[in-house]
């Protein structure tokens, strides 16, 4: 028998009605008695479901448009269903579901962060299938993740888990979109994601999905960074989520990274959003990348961003490729007037003496 592991099985609105404008319960049945045959194995499952939007849309008699809060009242509508028929359908096998919706916000503060880690291991350690959807009927703008696949990356971080099954219409990642190339062939394997595989990654080619192919490439970015195993396949697949686990599907599997072993650099993949950039010179890039080093302001080229003393920021090549990630250590303006400056001259520029490091090396993850 393998190992025991933990799964986040993705499933896209695209899987969930077939295609159609209702969930699809035939299909929904299938895929619980799927994760039920996992849970019997010994291994533990967290589902993120999407549907909420194409469940209030089935439900509402009056049609509506395809607004911000026209989709934000459809899942107020949508949710209470989707969990309801999950409910009844894991009942069938007596397991019990509990619902988490999230925003950013909840993952974006630290203590935040560790308390919805805690309920989802509380929930994992009872059996109970955690089934988590974005709280899309309050998320605004500023705290949303926007779409299902960066959310189940998160998800995925926050439960430890071992694999990542991004489940949807399409048998997995094409070198173009299947819908308007005939000539597109399945991408078997990816070791590493870089701008010419982004560029193969297209938009939802239908308007129940959300993000397409590109918002896939980026959860299974970091999800793997994360040191999880992420597989795209095809959700109405004969026992797809079964053949996930044994290795023997046609889908696209992404090769996990070596993780970072302290969790709160796992949180700085997770969690916080940027709040502004950072480039820095070559000879600061190799400090970081090569000898373990903290960023100082020496190596600091140009500044971008409104950001305050503790936010993230993105360390980018003179280039633009991306480097790193971390917590900032002073506000913009005062990094503006130390960029470049040797550290025994940043007490003089600044009238105070907080340290040389913009970005420590304990606050940073390199990408
Ligand atoms: N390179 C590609 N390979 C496969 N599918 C792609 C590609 N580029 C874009 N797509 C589109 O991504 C869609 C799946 O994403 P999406 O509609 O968001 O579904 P879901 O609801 O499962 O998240 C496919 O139906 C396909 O049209
Ligand atoms: N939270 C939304 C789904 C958002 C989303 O990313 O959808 P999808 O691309 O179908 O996974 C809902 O429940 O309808």
């Amino acid at each position: 028998m393998q190992r025991a592991q933990i799964i986040v099985v993705k499933l896209g609105t695209s899987v969930l009605t077939g295609g159609t404008d209702k969930l699809d319960k035939a299909h929904m049945v299938e895929l619980v008695r799927q994760c039920c045959e996992l849970k019997k194995q010994g291994h533990q499952v967290v589902l993120v479901s999407s549907g909420a939007v194409a469940a209030g849309r089935e439900q509402l008699v009056t049609p509506c448009g395809r607004s911000l809060i026209d989709k934000q009242m459809l899942a107020a509508i949508g949710q209470g269903q989707l969990i309801h028929t999950w409910q009844s359908l894991f009942a069938l096998y007596g397991v019990s579901v509990g619902q988490m919706l999230l925003t950013r916000a909840d993952v974006e503060d630290r203590m935040r962060y560790l308390n919805a880690r805690d309920t989802l291991n509380a929930l994992l350690s009872y059996g109970v299938v955690p089934i988590i959807n974005e709280n899309d009927a309050v998320a605004t703008a500023e705290i949303k993740v926007g779409d299902n696949d960066n959310l189940s990356a998160l998800v995925a971080i926050l439960a430890n888990a071992n694999k990542l099954l991004l489940l949807t219409d399409q048998e997995g990642l094409f070198t173009s979109d299947p819908r308007s190339d005939v000539n597109a062939t399945l991408i078997n394997e990816v070791a590493h994601i870089d701008d010419k595989l982004r560029q193969l990654a297209g938009g939802s080619g239908t308007n129940l999905g959300t993000g397409g192919m590109a918002t896939k490439l980026q959860a299974a970015d970091i999800a793997c960074r994360a040191g999880v195993e992420v597989i795209i396949a095809k959700g109405a697949g004969e026992n797809v989520i079964l053949k996930c686990m044994a290795e023997s599907l046609p889908g696209t599997r992404f090769l996990k990274l070596t993780p970072p072993r302290d969790g709160r650099k796992k949180w700085l993949l997770a969690g916080p959003k940027s709040s502004g950039q950072i480039v820095i010179d070559d000879g600061a890039i190799i400090a970081l990348q090569k000898q373990g080093a903290s960023l100082l302001a020496k190596g600091v080229q140009q500044v971008t961003g409104r950001f305050v003393r503790g936010d993230l920021i993105e360390l980018v090549s003179p280039a633009g490729n991306s480097i790193a990630r971390g917590l900032v250590r002073f506000d913009y303006t005062e990094v503006v007037k130390i960029k470049g400056c040797h550290s025994r001259e940043i007490a003089a520029v600044l009238d105070f003496d907080t340290g040389a490091e913009v970005i420590h090396r304990d606050d940073m993850i390199l990408l």
